[in-house]
């Protein structure tokens, strides 16, 4: 719904209504504005004000106020994750676990702001240096549909303990959440205009990035965005965070606890309907068991309650909009022409409750007799399709699992524990799991390697893609000068 047009050779910014859909319910059911350039403008002046205050308060005072804006998060979970599963249409039981991660984040920062700092280093006759941990500035942070207040909060806690603020945009898609989470934080007590959320789609985003006073990116989206954003930033050479896309594996021996496997396969494809960035969409499984842990995941993915997200017991609900869903179901039928056999899933579903017929429900499927060339495994379909493949040895799957342009994540199964770090030493990507798949606890690091970004979301290392050092060198004696 937004548009540029050239005129005069300048970009004026001229359609600024998004509609929201509901995939719930497939309809509209509210309107909202966008941010053009004067509001991208006025956002990032008054974040630019509040720094200036909250730049100035100490690693405790800013702690203070994490953790009462984690506590009112705690405190208001239920009704944040009804939002979001009314926006996204991720199972209310999911939602709540993105909350807790959220909350978490905001504690982990917390915990960490009183005690970020520099060093001090001894210098010949009795001079030193030292160094001081310092904010970048306003920082705007982007984001994509499929874990909105997730998002919001995993990149605005370590930006807000580390001093600096923060203007925000959601995706056009699922504005809403992170609305609640501004709420909570000036309830909390950050000065006002210190997390700021602009809406709008690509022309918002762009304004953002290209803004004079905007000292850092943080993205979370598709790789072709974040190429863009890149490029953008390239030209204030400002410092950019990407988490892209990604097309992991799921390794998958014959001496594993199937169980366990079966559930991590599960873990690894089908959270948020398969709209997750990190999942093992690529499941790779050792012959001699291939069909016994085949016959276990298919039987468990048809278990799947789909249906209204709202109720307790679902635990697949709409895709995020009639076009993905079209664009997954688009893989699926290539992937049959290309000699994959559906296992199950793989169709539209209608709800048996008449108020979801309009909404955007598919069956979970499981592809079998899968072949490394074919698009759904060399692509990322973003949806609830599983791909088996088998293999024979460790040295051959290595190499098949780390033929791919993306890098986010990967994950192995197996009783050995010798094997167990070996494989994953030689896996190329950002995050890897040993025995379980797509748990994110906040002090771990989550990030990617090649196509699937750079810099770091989470962990303590985080701090150091917020903050930029300072050195100081002291003369304690007289300055001898070579003139
Ligand atoms: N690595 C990670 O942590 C994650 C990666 N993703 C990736 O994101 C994709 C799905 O999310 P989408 O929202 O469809 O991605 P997207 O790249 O289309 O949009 C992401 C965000 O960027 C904004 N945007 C679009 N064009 C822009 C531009 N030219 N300049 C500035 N901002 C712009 C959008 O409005 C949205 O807020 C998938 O490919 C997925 O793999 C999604 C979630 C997490
Ligand atoms: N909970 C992991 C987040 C992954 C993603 O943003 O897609």
């Amino acid at each position: 719904m937004q548009s540029l047009s050239e005129t005069d050779g300048l970009i004026m910014f001229i359609l600024e209504i998004y509609l929201l859909f509901i995939p719930i319910l497939g309809r509209v059911i509210a309107t909202f504005l966008c941010s053009g350039e004067k509001e991208v403008d006025l956002a990032v002046q008054s974040a630019k004000a509040a720094f200036k205050i909250w730049r100035k308060k100490s690693g405790m005072e800013r702690s203070r106020i994490l953790l009462e804006a984690a506590r009112i998060i705690r405190e208001r979970k239920d009704e944040i994750a009804t939002v979001e599963t009314i926006n996204n249409g991720k199972s209310v039981f999911e939602a709540r676990l993105d909350i807790d991660t959220s909350w978490q984040c905001l504690e982990y920062y917390a915990g960490l702001a009183a005690s970020m700092g520099g060093e001090h280093v001894q210098l010949p006759g009795g001079s030193f240096g030292y160094t001081r941990r310092e904010p970048l500035g306003v920082c705007v942070g982007i984001g994509a549909w499929n874990y909105p207040f997730q998002i919001a909060s995993w990149k605005s806690a370590p930006a807000l303990a580390c001093g600096n603020a923060m203007v925000f945009k959601p995706s056009p898609f699922t504005p809403v959440s992170t609305l609640l989470l501004a709420e909570i934080y000036t309830e909390a007590g950050v000065p006002p205009g210190l997390f700021n959320v602009v809406q709008g789609g690509a022309a918002t985003g762009q304004f953002l990035c290209q803004h004079r006073d905007v000292a850092k990116v943080s993205f979370t989206g598709s790789v072709p965005t974040g190429k863009k954003i890149m490029e953008l930033a390239s030209k204030g050479v400002k410092p950019v965070t990407l988490e892209l896309g990604g097309k992991s594996p799921l390794i998958i021996f014959s001496d594993c606890d199937i169980e366990n496997a079966v559930r991590g396969a599960m873990m690894a494809n089908f959270l948020t309907q398969g709209e997750v960035c990190c999942n093992g969409t690529r499941v790779f499984v050792q012959r001699e068991i291939l069909d016994k842990f085949t016959e276990e995941v298919v039987k468990q993915t048809k278990k799947i309650k789909i249906g209204d997200p709202l109720e307790e017991d679902t635990r697949m609900g709409p895709l995020i909009n009639r076009s993905h869903l079209q664009h997954v179901l688009g893989f699926i039928e290539q992937a049959k022409n290309e000699g994959a056999k559906v296992l199950c899933g793989g169709d539209l579903c209608v709800p048996e409750d008449p108020k979801l017929k309009d909404g955007y429900y598919m069956t979970p499927c499981v592809l079998g007799n899968c072949k490394d060339g074919m698009t759904c495994v060399k692509e990322e379909i973003f949806g609830p399709v599983m791909s088996i493949l088998s293999f024979d040895t460790e040295a051959e799957v290595l190499e098949r699992a780390n033929d791919t342009n993306f890098g986010l994540a990967a994950g192995v199964f197996t009783r050995d524990i010798q094997r167990a770090h070996r494989v994953v030493a030689e896996l190329q990507a950002g995050v890897c799991y040993i025995n379980n798949y797509n748990v994110s606890p906040v002090e771990l690091p989550f990030g990617g390697y090649k196509m699937s970004g750079f810099g770091r979301e989470n962990g303590r290392v985080t701090i150091e893609y917020y903050s930029q050092l300072k050195t100081i060198c002291v003369e304690m004696g007289d300055v001898e000068s070579v003139f």
